[in-house]
């Protein structure tokens, strides 16, 4: 391989650019050439490439977003896009890709991958809903950016003595609202892996409130349901009243914390070793602590399964 091309597709990541570092800085180590494709598959039809050198992936590793940018590409999705993204690819002479993104980045690189073209993912998503790797590149990052948040909350919460909604990202996975909610001590945990019991949860917060509980907190998925229909369910079921607060994209931004950034690191590294030993069709993943390839297609051909371990723990820790 002489030439290869690194993108950063979907939602933007902490630690995107520890991994975009780390894939040019591995290629230049072998002496093969690199450049960045900026807004992700749009950039790529677009022809917008920069090439990369050692001095300018440096003071990137700490920086939040995506230098490269991204973007969610229409276009891509149809035929007529796939093949003229081909025809980029040929015409700057690129003889591999890595697509550092999420699950829908891997179907589009799929899509290259059948027409005969080499590409290696890098699974990157606060959503960490990417099956085959244990944690995806951000995870960790928005993790601790929503328990900040949470404990300011309670700090409210408990002085008012109040019941708060708090809706975090993560598409139809909850596993973002799951840590958070252990890790927060939070009273209730709602994700869309289990169907929503409001009478439960009525008596739940009417036997909290017996025993002397004056705040709780409910942790709410942004893929159950959005929080307000949740709090006016609350208030026609149990006549509970609540405060809301969605996190929004805050919980996307911030400097990379050191886990995601050494992830990050590692990820990129495999995915260009995998590159130039001729892998294709695979991304790199982080299994028992450890670097593997695996297929692409575990993204969309398998469910990540949540950890139901700590849905019991949300519910026996928060009595
Ligand atoms: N089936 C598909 N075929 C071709 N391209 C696709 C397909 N699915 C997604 N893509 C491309 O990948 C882009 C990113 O996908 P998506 O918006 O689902 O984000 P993602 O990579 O899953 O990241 P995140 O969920 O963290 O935002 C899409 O905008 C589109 O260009
Ligand atoms: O930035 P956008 O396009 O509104 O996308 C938001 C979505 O992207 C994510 O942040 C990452 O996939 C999801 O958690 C969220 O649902
Ligand atoms: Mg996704």
């Amino acid at each position: 391989m002489k030439r290869i091309a690194v993108l950063t597709s979907g939602g933007d990541a902490p630690a995107m650019n520890a991994a975009v570092r780390s894939v040019a800085r591995s290629a230049i180590f072998r002496d093969i050439e690199v450049v960045g494709v900026r807004r992700g598959y749009e950039g790529l039809l677009e022809g917008d490439l920069i090439p990369l050198t050692k001095s300018s992936v440096g003071g990137i590793i700490h920086r939040g977003g995506t230098i490269l940018r991204t973007a969610r590409s229409e276009r891509f999705r149809r035929p007529e896009g796939i093949n003229e993204a081909l025809q980029q690819l040929k015409r700057f002479d690129i003889d591999g890709l890595v697509v550092v993104g999420g699950d829908g980045s891997f179907r589009g690189a799929w899509e290259l991958v059948q027409r005969g073209f080499a590409v290696v993912g890098v699974p990157a998503t606060i959503d960490n809903d990417i099956a085959g790797t244990d944690m995806t590149i951000g995870f960790d990052t928005a993790l601790n950016t929503v328990l900040e948040a949470v404990k300011k909350i309670r700090d409210t919460a408990s002085s008012h003595d109040r019941l708060f909604i708090i809706e975090v990202m993560g598409r139809e996975a909850g596993f973002l609202a799951l840590e958070v909610a252990v890790a927060s001590g939070a009273e209730y945990v709602l994700v869309p892996e289990r169907p929503v019991d409001l009478p439960r949860l009525c008596d739940k917060l009417h036997y909290a409130r017996k025993r002397g509980k004056t705040h709780s907190l409910i942790v709410l998925a942004e893929g159950v349901m959005a929080a307000h229909e949740l709090a006016g369910q609350l208030l026609d079921t149990g006549g509970y009243d609540s405060r809301i607060t969605v996190l929004g994209h805050i919980q996307r931004g911030g400097s990379p914390s050191a886990f995601d950034a050494v992830l990050a690191s590692r990820m990129g590294a495999a995915a260009l070793t995998g590159l130039v030993e001729g892998q294709t069709g695979v991304m790199a993943a982080y299994r028992r602590g450890g670097m593997e390839l695996v297929p692409l297609s575990l993204a969309w051909e398998q469910k990540k399964e949540l950890n139901t371990e700590l849905l019991d723990l949300v519910e026996k820790l928060s009595i």
